[in-house]
């Protein structure tokens, strides 16, 4: 959400952020409706000022026993009563409605954001290792993990229906190595291990932002006013709502663990192949609450998508990154730089990171504050990115460290966390 005074004085730049961002909201009819708001407002506030004036003015008649003034005055008092009566319950609808087109309002992108319609218009601007070449038939990541039973997907899908799966033997230890690992090495760099709840109540999408927008992808807990989270961003962003913090405790950094759960709506008969696109997968998230300056973000933007770099070369993970642009970042972005892996099979990169930088759109929606050292009160800017997703990121694993003999070459990185294991198969 941004600053509806902000909003009030920057209408065209509101307006070009909505435009490049394909969001549709009206910010002519949010504006027009906020004017009369202000009017509604004004005119209740009148009258109330107006009624403490009779109210005095009523004792004072009495006490000069002026019972013709007295009475008139009770009667101009009652038509206030009256007026009040009917513009309040319209001006708290009113104020309802202009909250709900607020929650719509998209973030301003940097100037540094590429400016296009969709994925297709993304700028890729670091590339790091060679896309994977074999020199004997190399299998994609379903094959593999068929052929050393690593999944087993007909009986997932028994059970929970379509975009399931079991994690089997080794590529269960394997998701468990990749959590352990990423958690390790977030926890060296002073960020806070976390592990939260799945389930949330709705303020906390609507303070994170997947709510009312992205609702449709959120699973919901039958009448239990409780929504199952697609990231832990969502949980986190939830635990901090309408807390006033002190600017020494920032930055707040935390690697948050969670059980991950979307509806995946409108993405029917895509990446239906093996594990890209599930409902339910494991990620560990970095997410950062710093001051309200810009450098800072920047900074920790940086520093958030550095650490998945970081993660992802001890993978041996050939990837690139690209620059999102306004048309596939969604609302709260200020910026968004997405990992993408070389997938082999596949011929081409693919995303397994989003490291976003939001200033205080979310803040502001989840009322997450700071005192400076002014004293002076601010919403936090937030940022987040990927750790690991898994099983996602098992995808370019296995397929990049395939053998010739079938086997699949385990990282160094993560044979602590597997027994010193050096391969599977
Ligand atoms: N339906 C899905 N199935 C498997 N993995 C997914 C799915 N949706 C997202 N992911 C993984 O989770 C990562 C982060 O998801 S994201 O929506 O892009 N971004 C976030 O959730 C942010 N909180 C940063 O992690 C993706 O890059 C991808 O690796």
């Amino acid at each position: 959400m941004l600053d509806l005074a902000f909003i009030r004085s920057n209408p065209d730049i509101v307006k070009e952020a909505a435009r490049v961002k394909n969001n549709s909201l009206d910010i002519d009819a949010l504006l027009a409706l906020d004017q009369q708001v202000i009017t509604l407002q004004k005119e209740v506030e009148e009258a109330r000022a107006r009624q403490n004036q009779l109210s005095k003015q009523i004792q004072q008649a009495a006490k000069e026993k002026n019972t013709e003034l007295r009475t008139s005055l009770i009667a101009d008092g009652k038509q206030l009563a009256e007026t009040i009566k009917e513009k309040e319950p319209l001006l708290n609808r009113l104020v309802d409605e202009r909250y709900n087109l607020l929650l719509l309002v998209p973030n301003i992108p940097d100037p540094s954001v590429p400016v296009g319609k969709d994925e297709s218009e993304n700028v890729p601007f670091k590339y790091w290792g060679e896309p994977t070449t074999f020199d004997f038939p190399a299998l994609d990541h379903y094959d593999l993990m068929q052929k050393w039973n690593l999944v087993d997907i007909e009986r997932a899908v028994k059970v929970a229906g379509s975009r399931s799966y079991v994690l089997k033997g080794d590529a269960a230890r394997l998701e468990l190595a990749l959590i352990n690992f990423a958690m390790d090495k977030m926890a060296k760099k002073g960020f806070t291990p976390l592990i939260v709840p799945s389930m949330a109540r709705d303020f906390a999408f609507i303070g994170n932002g997947q709510f009312p927008k992205g609702r449709d992808q959120v699973y919901e807990v039958k009448d239990q006013e409780l929504f199952l989270v697609g990231t832990a961003e969502v949980s986190i962003t939830g635990m901090y709502k309408d807390e006033i913090l002190k600017y020494e405790e920032l930055p707040l950094k935390f690697v948050g663990y969670s059980p991950c759960f979307r509806q995946e709506a409108g993405t029917y008969g895509k990446d239906t192949r093996g594990v890209f696109r599930i409902h339910q997968f494991n990620k560990v998230e970095q997410y950062i609450m710093c001051q309200a300056d810009h450098q800072e973000s920047l900074y920790w933007f940086e520093q958030l998508l550095s650490n998945a770099e970081e993660l992802i070369q001890a993978l041996e993970l050939p990837y690139r990154v690209i620059n999102v642009c306004t048309g596939d970042m969604g609302d709260g972005k200020v910026g968004m730089y997405d990992i993408e892996c070389w997938i082999p099979s596949e011929g081409r990169y693919r995303e397994t990171h989003s490291c976003s930088y939001l200033h205080d759109w979310q803040a502001r929606r989840a009322n997450i504050r700071y005192r400076d050292e002014d004293g002076k009160v601010k919403f936090v800017h937030t940022l987040n990115n990927t750790a690991i997703a898994s099983p996602r990121i098992l995808i370019p694993l296995l397929e990049t460290h395939q053998q010739a003999d079938g086997r699949i070459r385990i990282p160094e990185a993560l044979r602590p966390y597997l027994g010193g294991q050096e391969y599977i198969g």
